[in-house]
């Protein structure tokens, strides 16, 4: 099975509200939609170190591991098989300006004004809570065959207000 990250950075504007920095992924799993900056653990590596080095990849902003706020595991299925485990956290905490890169066209977006039409289709499921600031674990079950990314969504279980083990992720 696969372990990933994603990083959701978040910023208040005094006139606008909420925003939240997605990516348009330009490439590999999810291609053409939006999501968080995130990707695969490499060997080694903990979850959050994970997050702050794809963030620094993708958008090149620089996140303090310690600034990283964890919000959510996610299990997702395909065909009755874990595919993918993927660690979420949100922050606000972070230096730099974000910038495209080979893998991603970054984007301010309102809170309320998250593309969800254009995501995967359980976010709209648990993203939302994600950005009020609630945790969340979630299984999410695909079917279909692989690539993930073009299974179908066929079911989920989610659990709200979850805390996660102190001093690790
Ligand atoms: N928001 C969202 N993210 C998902 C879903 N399913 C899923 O695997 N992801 C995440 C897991 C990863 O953190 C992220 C992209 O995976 P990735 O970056 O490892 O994929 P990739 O194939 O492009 O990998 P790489 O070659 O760039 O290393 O997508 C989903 O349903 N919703």
């Amino acid at each position: 099975m696969r372990e990933t990250t994603l990083c959701f950075p978040m910023r208040e504007r005094s006139d606008d509200g909420t925003e939240v920095l997605l990516i348009e992924k330009r490439r590999g799993l999810g291609e053409g939609w939006y999501n968080g900056p995130g990707g695969k653990l490499e060997a080694g590596e903990t979850p959050r170190e994970c997050a702050v080095r794809e963030t620094r990849e993708e958008v090149g902003l620089e996140v303090e591991p310690g600034a990283l706020e964890k919000a959510g595991e996610l299990t997702f299925l395909l065909d009755g098989e874990a595919h993918t485990f993927c660690h979420v956290y949100r922050t606000r905490s972070f230096t730099g300006e974000p910038t495209t890169s080979d893998e991603a066209y970054p984007e301010w977006v309102a809170v309320d004004d998250v593309p969800y039409e254009q995501m995967w289709d359980d976010d709209h499921l648990w993203l939302p809570g994600v950005l009020e600031g609630k945790t969340v674990a979630g299984e999410f079950r695909f079917e279909g065959g692989k690539p993930l990314d073009k299974a179908e969504f066929v079911g989920h279980d989610l659990e709200w207000g979850v805390s996660f083990a102190a001093g690790q992720k």
